[in-house]
């Protein structure tokens, strides 16, 4: 069969993306006053990995476009460290990934990640590299950067279109 493998996005929750990361989202997650009362600190919410040699952790800021048409050809991985991706801007995107190890193309899920929600990958976690939604966006940007190799790609044997669910 050609043409592009159609995948439904799912609802981005912590249970369901535990295997590939952390959701970063103040919703259903702790949290206690700071600064006199005056911030609400949400704790932890995500734990960086920072893997291998001299490893240094580094925040950026990627101002990414939508890919249209909305076909992912290539999926990467970072085995040195975790990849923490933040709106800055509201925007929506797509977390497309697979579980660390061997890439299984079965094993490929689509998460909707809304635009007040983060996500965090795990070290070693499959994933598309960023995918906003509905307009060029902004998003801060946590990994690590140091020696070694910290980026395996691969091109997928048929492109991977996400759709999503009918209200
Ligand atoms: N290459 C790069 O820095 N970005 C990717 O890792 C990505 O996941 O977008
Ligand atoms: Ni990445």
């Amino acid at each position: 069969m050609t043409g592009p493998r159609e995948i439904v996005a799912e609802p981005l929750t912590r249970e369901a993306f535990a295997p590939f990361g952390e959701v970063i989202d103040t919703n259903g997650a702790d949290s206690f006053p700071i600064n006199q009362g005056r911030t609400e600190r949400f704790h932890a919410l995500a734990t960086m990995e920072l893997l291998g040699d001299d490893p240094r952790g580094i925040l950026s800021i990627f101002r990414g476009q939508p890919l249209d048409p909305l076909e992912i050809t290539l999926m990467e991985r970072h085995s040195l460290g975790s990849q923490a991706f933040v709106p800055i801007n509201d925007g929506a995107f797509l977390a497309v990934v697979a579980p660390p190890g061997e890439f299984d193309e079965a094993a490929v899920r689509v998460f909707l990640v809304r635009g007040a929600q983060g996500v965090s990958y795990r070290a070693g976690t499959w994933h598309a590299p960023l995918l906003p939604l509905f307009a060029d966006s902004d998003y801060l940007v946590v990994d690590r950067q140091g020696p070694g190799n910290n980026c395996d790609e691969i091109e997928l044997a048929r492109p991977i279109a996400p759709v999503f669910p009918s209200r």
